[in-house]
């Protein structure tokens, strides 16, 4: 049992705490997030800014980045420097014993991890995602509600897979690449760059 301190106080927070506090295992002790001018109590809880961070760390404290946005967490992380995470699995998820996944990712509500797939640091595996067998997933990235990532794809840093999007087996989508809501991708992704649609085409830049 660990004391757990958010950053972040957004819509994606309020489902990772819910997460947190179904899984029963940490105490969320803080939130920080800028929206706050000074440290203030709520309940049990403390909420502060976060550019004030630098005071609440501790070695007996985990963090977690409760960001939806993908460049925001992993910027989030870089300034926060050497500490621990927390992993957040929620009891209704099925994650493999032979998948391995890394601190500062939340698993969310009926999403699914199938063996040897990893799921890199500060990574969002949304409500009712499936990850299948064998796919290796860097950080920061995010898999949304119900999209469906098949065997063996890589996913760069920073991907976002929109939701109930689908991932043809073996592609390799390049970091910040994003894949539309709906999308089948059925081609690598070049980084930074968005598809949509079925099959997926890659969006113009304007
Ligand atoms: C818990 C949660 O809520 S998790 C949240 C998960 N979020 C998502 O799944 C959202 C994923 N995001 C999307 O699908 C977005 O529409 C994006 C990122 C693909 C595109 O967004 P933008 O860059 O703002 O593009 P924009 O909305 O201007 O659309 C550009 C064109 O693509 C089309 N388009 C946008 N999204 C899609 C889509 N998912 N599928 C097909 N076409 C699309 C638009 O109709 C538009 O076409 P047009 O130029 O012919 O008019």
């Amino acid at each position: 049992m660990a004391d757990v301190i958010i950053v972040g106080d957004g819509g994606h927070s309020k489902v990772v705490r819910e997460c947190l506090e179904q899984q029963g295992v940490d105490t969320i002790i803080g939130v920080l997030d800028n929206k706050y001018t000074s440290y203030e109590k709520l309940g049990a809880q403390f909420r502060a800014p976060f550019d004030d961070f630098e005071q609440y760390k501790k070695d007996t404290v985990l963090w977690f980045i409760a960001i939806g946005d993908n460049r925001a967490r992993a910027g989030v992380a870089a300034k926060l420097g050497d500490v621990a995470y927390a992993t957040i699995i929620h009891p209704t998820a099925i994650v493999s014993k032979a998948a391995t996944i890394e601190p500062g990712s939340v698993i969310m509500p009926l999403a699914v991890v199938q063996p040897d797939s990893v799921i890199g640091a500060h990574t969002i595996i949304n409500t009712g995602a499936i990850v299948e067998h064998d796919v290796i997933i860097s950080e920061a990235a995010h898999v949304s509600p119900r999209a469906t990532v098949t065997g063996g794809v890589k996913i760069g840093a920073g991907v976002h897979v929109g939701a109930s999007a689908v991932v043809n087996p073996g592609l390799d989508l390049g970091a910040y690449s994003v894949i539309g809501a709906g999308a089948v991708v059925v081609g690598d992704t070049e980084a930074g760059m968005t598809y949509v649609g079925v099959p997926a085409r890659k969006l113009d830049i304007v």
